[in-house]
């Protein structure tokens, strides 16, 4: 956190600076470094969001990857979503020479969701239950090099058909989204490894989105991909490809949905795998897909789990990230030793 003075070149140099004072009723101001690709700056960095953070004394500041990162800032906290090894390297250096400076994730928690084996071994460990419900993974199947074998695998570990067929690797690529229907274990051999595939569990056509920020938990509610009919399965066979059918656009939230389907997972629940997925990832920024089993009143599954997803499309977000971040760096200065 920066007193008076303090501040070096920021978003928005000098703009409101007098109203942040005025509106924060204080000298203090955090100083955000942040490192997006254009697309999610665009996204994420709403002027009504960078507005509504200078008046609570936030400034949000580019970090120039021309530059090298050390010689830049200094900041409070350092914000990040880029791909690649070299990234990932830049920022590690920074965070060892900076223990001061809070890294919004850390690289190696963030690697654990580029894999979609290790992105959902958590929730699988948690195996969470309790009154109000119950939350797992669909049974999967990894494939990482010969896709000749599937049909014997899938046969071998039981696997109910249909099945979702996903890239293994999750790098932000459009490729990592190219996601198949496999309505028999024949066709899956032209699939290209590495590859996991996860039974289709029917869920009534609607997905619920769960956006954490530290501590906060928000809900949307997306459509999906409709239920499957025995009958259907039956008559068809081969792979699909679909396209990602549960984006922004695809919300859900004003349309009327039978209850059942549509009703929100217990909060208790939420709270708890979010608490446990904060601790055991290691990350502060993420989103969860889950679906809720058609035909039950709360038995859910992961199916996905997103690093600093659109935040931009969630409700309140401008409230609930200024918040967080403040949060982030009034914690510190508590925690730190009388000087
Ligand atoms: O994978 P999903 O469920 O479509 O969520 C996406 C996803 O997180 C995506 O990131 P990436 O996997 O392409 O790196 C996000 O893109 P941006 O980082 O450019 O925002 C999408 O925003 C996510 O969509 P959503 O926020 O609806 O979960
Ligand atoms: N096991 C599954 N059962 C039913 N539908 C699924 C399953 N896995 C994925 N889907 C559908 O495919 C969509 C994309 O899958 P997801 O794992 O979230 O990939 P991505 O990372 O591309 O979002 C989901 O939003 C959902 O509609
Ligand atoms: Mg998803
Ligand atoms: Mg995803």
């Amino acid at each position: 956190m920066r007193l008076n003075g303090e501040i070096s070149h920021r978003e928005g140099e000098g703009e409101g600076e007098e109203e942040a004072e005025n509106e924060v009723g204080s000298s203090q101001k955090v100083v955000v470094g942040y490192a997006l690709t254009s697309k999610k700056k665009k996204s994420f960095l709403q002027p009504k969001f960078l507005s509504f953070a200078r008046n609570k004394g936030i400034f949000f500041v580019a970090i120039d990857l021309n530059k090298p990162l050390l010689e830049q800032g200094p900041f409070d906290v350092v914000l990040h979503k880029l791909s690649g090894k070299e990234w990932r390297e830049v920022i590690e250096e920074y965070s060892e020479k900076h223990p001061e400076v809070t890294i919004l994730d850390p690289p190696d928690a963030i690697q654990h969701l580029h894999n979609r084996q290790s992105m959902l071994q958590d929730v699988a460990d948690l195996n969470l239950s309790d009154c109000y419900g119950k939350v797992g993974v669909p049974r999967q199947l990894f494939v990482i090099k010969n896709p000749s074998t599937i049909p014997y695998e899938i046969t071998k570990a039981g696997m109910k058909l249909p099945l979702v067929a996903k890239p293994l690797v999750v790098d932000g690529t459009a490729k990592s989204h190219e996601l198949f229907l496999a309505y028999d274990e024949f066709s899956l051999s032209e699939l290209e490894p590495p590859l996991v595939l996860q039974e289709f569990v029917n869920h009534g056509g609607l997905l619920f989105k769960i956006y954490i920020v530290g501590e906060t938990i928000k809900v949307v509610r997306r459509f999906s991909l409709p239920n499957i009919s025995e009958h259907e399965l039956s008559k068809v066979d081969g792979l699909f490809r679909f396209p990602r059918v549960s984006c922004a656009a695809a919300s859900a939230d004003e349309a009327y949905l039978d209850p059942t389907i549509a009703e929100h997972p217990p909060r208790s629940l939420l709270e708890r795998l979010a608490g446990e997925l904060r601790r055991r990832l290691g990350l502060h920024l993420f989103n969860i897909d889950m679906i809720r089993e058609y035909g039950t009143k709360n038995v859910f599954y992961v199916i996905d789990i997103n690093y600093f997803p659109g935040y931009g499309k969630m409700p309140d977000y401008e409230h609930v990230f200024t918040d967080f971040l403040l949060s982030l760096v009034q914690n510190k200065f508590k925690k730190k030793p009388d000087t």
